[in-house]
């Protein structure tokens, strides 16, 4: 891959990045939508807006065939993968060979990773990342998931899905596009932003009363009978809950409209998903604490030459074996002597069957 172009600012000391918080960190904004949503054109908006007041961001291009880019990237992909080439060497169509691309590109993100945590004065405020409009990378190929879980571990990451406003007045249209959303949603596991774009062209309030109110949008689809308008007023239903945890801002890539809604959203995301992160530390860690436990259990069972048999009489043929092994094994430990009475004597057997199914139930 080749050095990083023209960053903003790359002199001087940054936080540390080993252990610094997440709080300190850039944002990176992952910006995805369908082909022609004004993706690169809104990140040319940004791009400006952010060098107006001064704030500091590092935009990667992740997008091999743009012909043209409006803004100075810090990291482009066509510097690393060319993606014509890719086309006629993997016999390729234009999609496989974007995807493909992307997914080459994925191989080496580390290095992607480690130039964006370069030391900087003053620090990067957000990371922006251009993608192509073939948003399956984010739902199908291995690129998006490689992308996605690189950049949140290291920064808090969100997804900023861009929307075509004037053309999703049309219910079905809004539908497919909020589907492919939710898809993404579900996918990433980040937070997201929903970017309706285009508002010097048609504003997006019609969008936000649907996405609030489900009445409103079955009587936009009232004058459609179809099958497909059927099923759209079943899939608003069940998009509920996705619509539920959404942030959304009307933006315009021409005038500038919403700008610093838009990063008040973005800093509202950063915040959501430190809290997300902050659950799944705590859950790795409650499992790394068990995982140990579990192997100091074995341990002493090895120490002491038992087999699960000779605990719990019967309980290799069981679920809960190793809940039950390791309730009879606590027991021994803290009675100090009691682990070769619980074993060894058949007279014990009930009791330590009962609390061998005690523990397997609280395992549960
Ligand atoms: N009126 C108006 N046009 C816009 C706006 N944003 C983008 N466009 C136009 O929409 C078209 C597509 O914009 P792009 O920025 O190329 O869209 P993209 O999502 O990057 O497209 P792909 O690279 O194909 O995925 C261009 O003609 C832009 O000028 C906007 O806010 N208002």
């Amino acid at each position: 891959m080749e050095e990083e172009r023209s960053a903003p600012a790359d002199s001087a000391a940054c936080p540390s990045t080993s252990g610094q918080s997440h709080a300190l960190k850039p944002t990176v904004i992952l910006v995805i939508g369908m082909a022609g949503s004004g993706k690169t054109t809104l990140i040319q908006r940004i791009s400006a807006h952010l060098h107006a007041t001064r704030r500091q961001g590092y935009i990667i291009n992740m997008d091999p065939a743009v012909t043209h880019l409006p803004y100075g990237a810090n990291i482009d992909i066509r510097d690393t993968v060319k993606y014509k080439n890719v086309m006629k060497q993997y016999n390729l169509g234009p999609n496989g060979g974007i995807l493909t691309s992307c997914n080459l590109f994925a191989t080496r993100f580390d290095q992607v990773i480690q130039l964006c945590e370069k030391p900087r004065e003053p620090p990067l405020e957000y990371i922006i990342v251009d993608t192509p409009g073939q948003i399956e990378m984010f739902t199908w190929s291995a690129s998006g998931a490689i992308v996605t879980e690189l950049f949140a571990s290291s920064f808090p990451t969100m997804v900023a899905y861009v929307v075509d406003t004037p053309r999703v007045t049309v219910p079905q249209t809004f539908m497919s596009n909020m589907l492919q959303a939710c898809s993404i949603l579900y996918k990433t596991k980040i937070p997201m932003l929903l970017l309706f774009n285009k508002v010097d062209v048609a504003r997006h309030e019609f969008a936000l009363e649907w996405i609030q109110d489900f009445d409103t949008y079955a009587a936009a689809l009232e004058v459609e009978s179809s099958y497909a308008a059927t099923l759209s007023r079943s899939l608003a239903l069940v998009l509920d809950s996705f619509y539920a945890n959404l942030r959304s801002v009307g933006v315009s890539a021409v005038t500038g409209e919403g700008m610093e809604e838009m990063l008040q959203q973005i800093a509202e995301c950063a915040l959501e998903f430190q809290d997300i992160r902050s659950v799944k530390d705590k859950e790795s860690k409650e499992a790394a604490r068990q995982q140990k436990e579990m192997a100091r259990l074995k341990v002493d069972i090895a120490a002491l030459g038992l087999r699960d048999e000779q605990l719990v009489p019967g309980a290799s043929s069981r679920a809960g074996v190793g809940a039950g092994g390791s309730g009879v094994l606590g027991a021994g430990g803290a009675a100090g002597t009691g682990t070769a009475s619980v074993g060894g004597s058949s007279e014990n057997d009930d009791d330590t069957d009962e609390e061998a199914e005690g523990a397997g139930e609280e395992a549960e």
